[in-house]
C-alpha cells in the first residue's frame, strides 16, 4: 500500500510578516520548507509526496526535494482548498484506503521519532490520527471586551499538531462536506469530526511547533539546534514528562 505524503505550502505567512512566505525563510543554513521534507523523507523514504505550492510561487527551488516520487499541486486560497486539491491530484492513483499522512510545511521541528509513533499507529486504525500535545498553561476565555470571563479547564485539552492521517476517501468525503457547509476547518481532524467520528489523538513533542509569528523562528532555531546536540531530531524528542506516546481518543 503506498504512503502519501501531502505537504501544504501554498500559504503566504502573512502573520510572520517576512518579505517571503515563511516556508521559505532561512533556518539554521536552510529554507524551512527543506527542513520539513528531510524530515519526512527521513522518516519515509519511500512515500509519495504531493507538494503543494501557490500558482505563483518565485521562491520554490526543487531542488531541496529529498523523495525521488514527487509533484507539484497547485495550492487553494485556504489551507482545506489546498489539501483537497492534493487529494484530486490523487483521484486516479489512491486506492481508497491508502493512508494520507498530511504535514505542514511550517513545521521543520517534528522529530522523526514522533513521525514513526504516528505511522505505527494507524496499524489497525479505523478512522484515523494526529500527533498532539496536551495543553500545558492555563487556559482562560475571553469576553468582548478582552477581560476573563472564566478558566477552562485544561483536563483533555490537547493542542492539534501534524501530521495527521486519514485514508484518501473518508479525507476526501470529509473535506467535500466541510466545503460545502463552509464549515470552519483548519485541519483534517476537525471534517473528520464534523462527520462524527473520532480520530485518535498520538502524543507528540511540544518541540514540534508551527512557525506563524516572526518570534517563532528563533524558538525554531534553538529547538533545532538542542535536537542536533542530542541527536532528537532522528530520534525521541517528545516532553520527557509525557513519556506517554499514544493515547486513545
Ligand atoms: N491556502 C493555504 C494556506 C496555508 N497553507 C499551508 O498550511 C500550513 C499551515 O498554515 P498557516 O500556518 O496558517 O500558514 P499561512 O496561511 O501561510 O500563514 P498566515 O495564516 O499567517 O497567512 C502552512 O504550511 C501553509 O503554507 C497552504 O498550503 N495553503
Ligand atoms: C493544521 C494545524 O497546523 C494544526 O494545528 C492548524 O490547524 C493550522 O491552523 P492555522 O489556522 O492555519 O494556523
Amino acid at each position: 500500500m503506498t504512503l502519501w505524503l501531502v505537504v501544504p505550502a501554498a500559504g503566504r505567512g502573512r502573520r510572520m510578516q517576512a518579505d517571503r512566505p515563511k516556508q521559505y525563510l532561512p533556518l539554521a543554513g536552510r529554507s524551512v520548507l527543506e527542513l520539513t521534507l528531510q524530515r519526512l523523507h527521513q522518516a519515509f523514504p519511500d512515500a509519495e509526496l504531493r507538494l503543494c505550492l501557490d500558482s505563483d510561487d518565485a521562491w520554490f527551488d526543487a531542488d531541496c526535494v529529498p523523495f525521488s516520487r514527487w509533484q507539484r499541486v497547485d495550492g487553494g486560497q485556504e489551507r482545506v482548498e489546498t489539501v483537497r486539491r492534493a487529494l484530486t491530484a490523487l483521484e486516479e492513483e489512491a486506492a481508497a484506503d491508502d493512508w494520507v499522512l498530511v504535514h505542514d510545511a511550517a513545521r521543520p521541528c517534528v522529530p522523526v521519532a514522533d513521525l514513526q509513533a504516528l505511522h505505527a499507529a494507524l496499524d489497525d486504525e479505523a478512522i484515523g490520527v494526529l500527533l498532539a500535545a496536551p495543553a500545558a498553561d492555563t487556559m482562560k476565555r475571553a469576553d468582548e471586551r478582552g477581560r476573563v470571563s472564566h478558566t477552562e479547564s485544561r483536563d483533555d485539552l490537547w493542542h492539534a499538531l501534524t501530521p495527521q492521517a486519514f485514508r484518501f476517501d473518508l479525507l476526501r468525503q470529509a473535506l467535500d462536506a466541510a466545503l460545502a457547509t463552509g464549515a470552519a476547518v483548519t485541519d483534517e481532524a476537525s471534517a473528520i469530526e464534523a462527520m462524527g467520528l473520532s480520530p485518535r489523538l498520538v502524543r507528540g513533542s511540544r518541540h514540534n511547533l508551527k512557525i506563524t509569528h516572526p518570534e517563532d523562528l528563533a524558538m525554531a532555531a534553538n529547538i533545532l539546534s538542542v535536537q542536533a546536540q542530542t541527536d532528537t531530531g532522528a530520534a525521541s524528542a517528545s516532553d520527557t514528562s509525557f513519556p506517554q506516546r499514544g493515547v486513545s481518543a
